[in-house]
């Protein structure tokens, strides 16, 4: 397994080994003490999985309450995934990074407790799993808005499908600073 840095420290880019033969092909997708090791040592307790359609984009989701990290992947098809830093007081506030994940890559992303996080679906369909290092809180969830010209995020596309929470999410300014994970 090889673990790559981004710019946004905690933010890593993880790539399994793969083991191929001629029936296809085998990988761990999580083993705790490795990833406890490489990627975090925070410990899962949620798996999700989600399916979309092309042009699909869900996010960025937070939690204030209950902030989640997440070890994101895709089983099926392929996604432009985002990652977003908005604790506050983080020396990397407002800065997001990016990774293509697919079932071709098998590549996972993790992105840290606080972060906002989305993803935007640019092949014709895709099974999109993650495991979540808190529970669930509806009560606790933020969403920044997908297109905040501050952060100017280079969406595969400029109209995507989005749920009526996202096409309604709060531009990163505006938000109150007690609204959102503090770092
Ligand atoms: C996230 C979640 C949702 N739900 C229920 C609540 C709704 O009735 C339904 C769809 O929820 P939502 O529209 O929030 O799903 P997404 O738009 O995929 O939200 C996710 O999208 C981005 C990419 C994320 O990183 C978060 O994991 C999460 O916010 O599933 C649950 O029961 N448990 C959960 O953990």
């Amino acid at each position: 397994m090889q673990v790559h840095k981004t710019d946004l420290p905690g933010v890593v880019i993880v790539e399994p080994k793969v083991f191929g033969d001629e029936r296809g092909f085998f990988m761990e997708t999580w083993n705790q003490a490795r990833y406890a090791e490489m990627v975090t040592a925070d410990a899962f307790v949620q798996d999700n999985v989600s399916f979309s359609r092309k042009g699909v984009l869900r996010g960025l989701h937070f939690q204030k309450i209950n902030p989640q990290g997440k070890l994101v992947y895709v089983l099926q098809g392929e996604v432009f995934d985002v990652a977003l830093d908005i604790r506050v007081g983080s020396p990397t506030f407002g800065q997001w990074a990016s990774v293509v994940l697919s079932a071709e890559n098998k590549r996972q992303f993790f992105i840290p407790a606080g972060f906002a996080h989305g993803f935007c679906v640019t092949s014709e369909t895709a099974l999109f799993a993650y495991k979540c290092t808190d529970k669930y809180n509806p009560q606790a969830e933020g969403s920044v808005l997908w297109n905040d010209p501050d952060l100017n995020i280079p969406w595969p596309t400029d109209t995507p499908e989005l749920s009526a929470k996202d096409e309604k999410g709060t531009k990163l300014a505006d938000f109150s600073v007690e609204l959102l994970p503090h770092y």
